[in-house]
C-alpha cells in the first residue's frame, strides 16, 4: 500500500518560540520583556536575550527587576552596529538563544531584544519567529506614519507609554489610527503598563500567536531589511554616511 496520498502532518516543534523584540532607543523594550516576563512566567517557561552596543546594561536591569532567574537571561554586547547582530549576522544571537533553551530545556519562549536602534532596525527570520516593533507616543504622534520595515510590517505594533499621551500633546487614539493605516490591517496595540486592558490585549496576542507556532502552524515573516540609514562618523567627510542591508556583501561594518 502506499502512503504518498496521506498527507504528512506538521511536526510540532521541538524549540522554544523567539520572539524578536525592536524599535528606538528608549521606546519601552526593556520594559514591555519585564512586563511579559512578570505577566507569563508562571504559565510559560522563558528566556531573554539583550543586545546591547558595548554594555550589558538592558541585561542587568531585567535581572535587577526580579521579574526572571537571573540566569535566564543573557547579554549579547554587539560592538558598533547593533543592528546587523539581529539581520545580518545573527551568530551571537543564535548561540545564545540556544545555549538558554539547551540549559534550560524545555524553555516555551526566548525573547530576544534589539539593542536600542533606528527607526529602520528588523530581526532576521533566522533569528526569530515573530517580532515586536516598539514605539512611543513620546517620540512624537507622527512617528508610525513614517512607515520603515518594522513599522510597517512587523507582526505586532505596539504604541506604547500612552498614558503619557496627554503630556506629551499626542492623540493616542490618531497616533493607534495611523499606525493602523501604514500597517495594512496587520496589529498594533496602544499599550501603557499602568492599563490592564492593554497589557491584557498584549498577552492575548502573544498566547495567540504561540498557538500557532505550536500547532506548526506559524510561519515567520520577514519585514523586509533595512532601509538606508545613516551612521555618524566623525572621520567620515559630513560626518557620517549612508548605508543600507539589502546586499550584505555591498558594505563593510566598522
Ligand atoms: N509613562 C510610561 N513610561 C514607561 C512605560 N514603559 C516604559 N516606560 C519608561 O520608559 C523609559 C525607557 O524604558 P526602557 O524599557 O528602558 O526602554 P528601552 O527601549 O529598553 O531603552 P533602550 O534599551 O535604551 O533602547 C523608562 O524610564 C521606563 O520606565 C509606560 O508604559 N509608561
Amino acid at each position: 500500500m502506499t502512503t504518498d496520498l496521506v498527507p504528512t502532518p506538521t511536526a510540532a516543534p521541538t524549540r522554544a518560540f523567539r520572539l524578536g523584540i525592536a524599535g528606538p532607543v528608549g521606546t519601552g523594550k526593556s520594559s514591555l520583556i519585564a512586563l511579559l516576563c512578570r505577566e507569563l512566567s508562571a504559565e510559560l517557561a522563558l528566556g531573554v536575550v539583550t543586545n546591547d552596543i558595548y554594555t550589558d546594561e538592558d541585561a542587568r536591569f531585567l535581572r535587577s527587576a526580579g521579574v526572571l532567574d537571573p540566569q535566564r537571561i543573557r547579554a549579547v554586547e554587539t560592538g558598533a552596529c547593533p543592528h546587523t547582530a539581529i539581520r545580518d549576522d545573527v551568530t551571537a544571537n543564535l548561540l545564545a538563544v540556544e545555549d538558554l533553551e539547551a540549559d534550560f530545556a524545555p524553555l516555551d519562549m526566548v525573547l530576544v531584544e534589539s539593542g536600542g536602534d533606528n527607526l529602520t532596525a528588523t530581526f532576521s527570520p533566522a533569528l526569530v519567529d515573530a517580532q515586536i516593533f516598539v514605539l512611543d507616543v513620546a517620540g512624537g504622534g507622527d512617528v508610525a506614519r513614517k512607515g520603515g520595515p518594522g513599522i510597517g510590517r512587523a507582526d505586532l505594533l505596539v504604541v506604547n507609554k500612552t498614558d503619557l499621551g496627554p503630556y506629551v500633546g499626542v492623540d493616542v487614539e490618531q497616533m493607534v489610527a495611523d499606525a493602523s493605516a501604514a500597517r495594512d490591517g496587520r496589529p498594533v496595540i496602544g499599550l501603557s503598563r499602568t492599563d490592564r486592558p492593554s497589557i491584557e490585549a498584549l498577552t492575548g496576542w502573544l498566547r495567540g500567536v504561540l498557538a500557532g507556532f505550536r500547532s506548526g502552524g506559524h510561519v515567520a515573516v520577514d519585514p523586509g531589511p533595512m532601509a538606508p540609514h545613516f551612521h555618524a562618523d566623525e572621520d567620515h567627510p559630513g560626518g557620517g554616511y549612508v548605508h543600507a542591508h539589502d546586499d550584505a556583501g555591498s558594505h563593510t561594518h566598522g
